[in-house]
Formats: C-alpha cells, structure tokens, sequence
C-alpha cells in the first residue's frame, strides 16, 4: 500500500519560532507514523499556485501548515470541499484560528494533534465572493488593520500604538443591516462579521460563536463604550443593547449609508467599499482538533465528511 502523503508548508519568515526545529520533529514524526512527508517552504510570491501543484501531484492525505493566519488562509483556500484534513502549528504573529481551536502550547502536543485522528470543521463566510474563516469587519478595526500595515513598528508594542492613533481617528458611519429576518438601520463604529470567537489577539469578540454551526454573527458596536469593551473580553455577552448588538445568521446585506468606509479580510485590509453581502458556506474545510475539543466547548460531535481519514 502507498504511504500515506503529508504536505508541511512552512513560511519561513512568520512570528519568531525556531522552522528547523519544527521541520525536523514532522519528518520524524510522520516516518514513526507510516506516513511521507513533503516539504514546502513559502517565498512569498504565486505560493498558492506551487502548493496547488503540490497538491495535485502528491494527492495528501493532511496538509500540515506552519505560519501565522496568513499562510494558514492561503492554504485553506485551496483545501476547501476537498478530502484533505488541516494541521495548524502555529507559528505566526497572528494566530486567531489557533485559538478557535484550542490547540496546546508545546510542539510536540501541537503535532500530535496535527496529525492525530480527532477532526473538527470550519464554516467559510462568504463575503462579496471571498471566504473568510475567522473575522471579518467594517470599521474601526479594519482601519487598525491598515494602519498597522502600514506602520513601521511590528510586534505588540507596534500594535499597541496603532490601537491609540486608530481610536483617536476612528468615524460613526450609519449602515443598514437586512437579513432574512429584519432589517436594521443604526450607527455603528465597528460591524464585525464573525465565524469565530476571537481575534489574534486573543480579544473576545463574539461569546456565541461556533466555527461549525451553519451560521455566522454580526457585532455591530455604536460607539466606544469601556464597560461594554470590559465585556466583551471577559465573555459576558449581556450587552447593553443602546450600545452593542449581536446578530446570529445565515446570510446578511450590510449597506453603509454614509458613503464607504474600511473592510478587513482575517487580517487582511481590503480598501474601502459601499456594501457588501454575506452568508455562510457550511463546513468547507476539516481541522484536525485536540481529543477534547468538542466535550469542553459542549459542542454536538461532528461527523467527518470523510470518515476514512479521522
Ligand atoms: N519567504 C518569504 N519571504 C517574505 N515574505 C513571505 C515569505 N513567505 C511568506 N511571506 C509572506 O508572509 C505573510 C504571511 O505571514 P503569516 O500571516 O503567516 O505570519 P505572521 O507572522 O502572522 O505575519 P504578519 O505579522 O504579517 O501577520 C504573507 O504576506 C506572505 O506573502
């Protein structure tokens, strides 16, 4: 019987952990294991065409991504709808979707994990034809996103001042929300669209999310308000309605009123725009997860789509 294929793709320029090290224990890892591994490490430019390349040429079973969500978002891309299961080791400045899914701190419980046999799904929210797989929004953090971009200083510190000069120039626009159910005219500071619960950073945005459960939510906050900030990152989601409201949904029209204003992607800032249109794509990707991802975030079981690899 053929081995089976593990493709590693490694940005070796992400966050500030030791590749080689990482690079060495996979190999042994996966020889233990029965399985091939094959080695790509991103330059940075057409990575995902080389890996799409890969991909079809080595058939894998896993494909095992070091990085931050950047690289993490580049390979999911390419792994939707496909009998592949996602490892994430986490290796970036950014890393929001290892946090949705808990994955342990040290290496080696890391890759253990990557390629053990427990899978769980990712939902994508499709957004005026892009899949986001974590959290999106409008506003005030899509211009954090940008100034940090185009800041000179990186890391938390770098990030800690961009925070400042966002918020001192930060705009209420009004938007107009439709979704199946209603329709909702407000102001707002910030709508987030969220698949998952947390940013990179680790502040909790939307207590109610679930990665894998057919629906997204909108939180949408009308101005800066410290106790209901205090809230949010704590986990209690009893908001004072004059100030933050959650919306959980399938598909939403999201209209600004007020002329156009700052959109991110995972991270990714994508200029201003008018309007945009959401809804959920259910299941695209399979993550490989920890044992007791399910039981402790008491979450139905999930049922791999592909049952032979989990
Ligand atoms: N070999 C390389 N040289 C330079 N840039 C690279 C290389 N490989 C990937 N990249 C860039 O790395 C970025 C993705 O980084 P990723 O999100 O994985 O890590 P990160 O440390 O969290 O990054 P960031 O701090 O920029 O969010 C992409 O912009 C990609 O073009």
């Amino acid at each position: 019987m053929p081995l089976q294929q593990v493709l590693l793709v490694v940005n070796p320029i992400s966050g500030t952990t030791n590749k080689d090290e990482i690079i060495e224990k996979v190999a042994q890892k996966t020889q233990v294991l029965g399985m091939e591994m094959s080695l790509y490490l991103t330059t940075g430019e057409k990575d995902q065409e080389a890996i799409r390349q890969r991909l079809e040429a080595l058939n894998p079973a896993r494909v095992l991504v070091v990085g931050g969500d950047g690289t993490i978002t580049l390979v999911a891309e390419l792994l939707q709808n496909q009998d592949i299961i996602l490892g994430i080791i986490p290796a970036g400045s950014a890393n929001g979707l290892a946090t949705s899914f808990e994955l342990p701190a040290g290496l080696d419980e890391t890759l253990d994990v990557a390629l053990g046999p427990h899978v769980g799904c990712i939902d994508g929210v499709r957004i005026n034809g892009k899949i986001s797989l974590h959290l999106s929004d409008l506003g005030l953090n899509a211009l954090l996103v940008k100034n940090y971009e185009e800041g000179e200083m990186r890391g938390k510190l770098g990030y800690a001042k961009e925070v400042v000069k966002t918020l001192s120039e930060h705009e209420i626009f009004r938007v107009r929300i439709t979704t199946p159910e209603q329709t909702l005219e407000t102001e707002a500071v910030i709508v987030i669209i969220a698949n998952a619960q947390k940013y990179g950073t680790g502040v909790n945005v939307n207590p109610l999310g679930n990665i894998c459960d057919g629906r997204f939510e909108l939180v949408i906050a009308k101005r800066i308000d410290v106790i209901e900030l205090a809230k949010l990152l704590t986990g209690n989601f009893d908001f004072d309605p004059d100030v933050v409201t959650m919306l959980s949904v399938v598909e939403a029209d999201i209209e600004i009123l007020s002329g156009t204003i700052g959109f991110q992607i995972d991270g990714e800032y994508l200029g201003e725009v008018p309007r945009i249109r959401a809804d959920i794509v259910p299941g695209v990707l399979q993550v490989a997860v920890p044992e007791n991802y399910y039981q402790t975030n008491q979450l139905p079981a999930f049922t791999p789509k592909y049952p032979n690899l989990a």
